[in-house]
């Protein structure tokens, strides 16, 4: 389908007030969007369903379904055209359409100094603890905002997700939580933050190597007993628009009886997200948060679909198509650097990782820093 007719389809479909999202994957040209035909609010209830899931941070809360047997697929693998005046826009944020609460610095302060008591007293080794802030928007249309975050992040997982009875939500994020791709499995321990300044041939402070690494050993401890072939990547230094990150990459098979709905329930939320020990590190994000988290921090891809996979090796000749494999795929992101849109105001999500020696100017100054990945795309 054209671009034009592609973003055309889903301002009609939004214009409707009916449910979709519009989405393009990592390093991908092609866009998505699953249209659902009525308003009706689906859930999931043993992830063997097909579809778009949208999952909330607190795991006791409802995955929201966009049913693939009640919705219709478009596609678009058209270039969008660049955005022009890019200084302009991210100008305009700049001067004055920002509303930040002028104590939201010391509250989030305080915030950080309880997490870092949390921990010296030994309740957690690690949270994550995060803020929001509200930008008023010169437009309440999300399909412009889309198109500067496929057109700024070609590297991150972009979406625009809208349910009329839940809400409107769009982000740009650099994190997977899995992969399942027949019996294959793969996902990312992702934490540790700094600007961006030009080269990935970046120095880490322990700090932040602690911080991943919690990540990582979470993921083997609670993967381990799914899974066979189990392998860990060395950690490598990743971009993440204006930012970079550690990650380590998992690789592994899943066990012939293992359950995704099981999988997900011991993963998420990971300590990339909310912290060690996870019970309790939510617990005390869910007490001394001053806001619901709703979906930021939650993840959302897609469940069970059905996709044909070319033979890995071989000559690429018509014989070798006729082996093409059908294959079950789930690609999950973990839903960071996002905001909600409520009537002319985008509400912005930003988090990060403390850890026993954290210092709370610094981690409120990436919080800012990260807030910045989601303005840069703001009208
Ligand atoms: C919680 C967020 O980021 C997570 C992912 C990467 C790095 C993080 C960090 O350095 O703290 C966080 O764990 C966020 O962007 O709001």
């Amino acid at each position: 389908m054209a671009l034009d007719s592609f973003f055309k389809r889903i301002e009609a479909h939004y214009s409707a007030q009916l449910p979709f999202v519009s989405y393009r994957k990592p390093n991908s040209l092609k866009l998505n969007a699953i249209l659902q035909n009525t308003d009706e609010i689906y859930v999931t209830t043993d992830f063997k369903e097909k579809g778009f899931v949208f999952s909330p941070f607190d795991d006791n809360d409802d995955t929201i379904l966009t049913p693939i047997e009640f919705s219709t697929l478009i596609t678009c693998s058209e270039e969008l055209p660049s955005i022009e005046n890019q200084e302009e826009e991210e100008k305009n944020i700049q001067n004055g359409s920002v509303l930040i609460a002028p104590d939201a610095r010391f509250h989030h302060l305080d915030l950080i100094k309880k997490g870092i008591v949390a921990i010296k007293d030994k309740t957690l080794d690690k949270v994550v603890l995060s803020r929001q802030e509200t930008v008023r928007l010169s437009t309440s249309n999300p399909i412009p905002i889309l198109k500067n975050l496929l057109n700024t992040y070609a590297s991150a997982f972009v979406y625009c997700w809208y349910h009329p009875k839940i809400g409107l939500w769009l982000g740009a994020t650099p994190e997977t939580l899995l992969k399942i791709e027949g019996k294959r499995f793969s996902m990312m321990a992702l934490a540790g933050t700094q600007d961006y300044k030009g080269t990935l041939d970046v120095k880490w402070e322990e700090k932040e190597r602690q911080e991943q690494q919690f990540v990582t050993d979470f993921i083997v401890q609670h993967l381990k007993p799914s899974v066979e072939q189990f392998r860990l990547s060395a950690v490598e230094t990743v971009k993440a628009g204006n930012l970079v990150h550690l990650k380590t990459m998992i690789t592994a098979e899943l066990k012939p009886e293992t359950l995704l709905r099981h999988v997900i329930s011991d993963l998420h939320p990971t300590p990339a997200v909310c912290g060690v020990p996870k019970n309790k590190s939510k617990q005390f994000i869910l007490k001394h948060e001053p806001y619901n988290r709703e979906f930021y921090t939650g993840f959302l891809g897609e469940l069970n679909l059905d996709i044909s996979v070319s033979p890995r090796s071989g000559r690429r000749n018509v014989e070798n198509r006729a082996y093409a494999m059908k294959k079950r795929s789930t690609q999950l992101y973990v839903n960071l650097r996002c905001m909600q849109l409520k009537n002319d105001t985008a509400i912005l999500y930003m988090g990060g990782g403390i850890t026993k020696d954290s210092n709370p100017e610094q981690e409120w100054q990436e919080t800012v820093s990260k807030s910045m990945v989601i303005k840069n795309a703001l009208l």
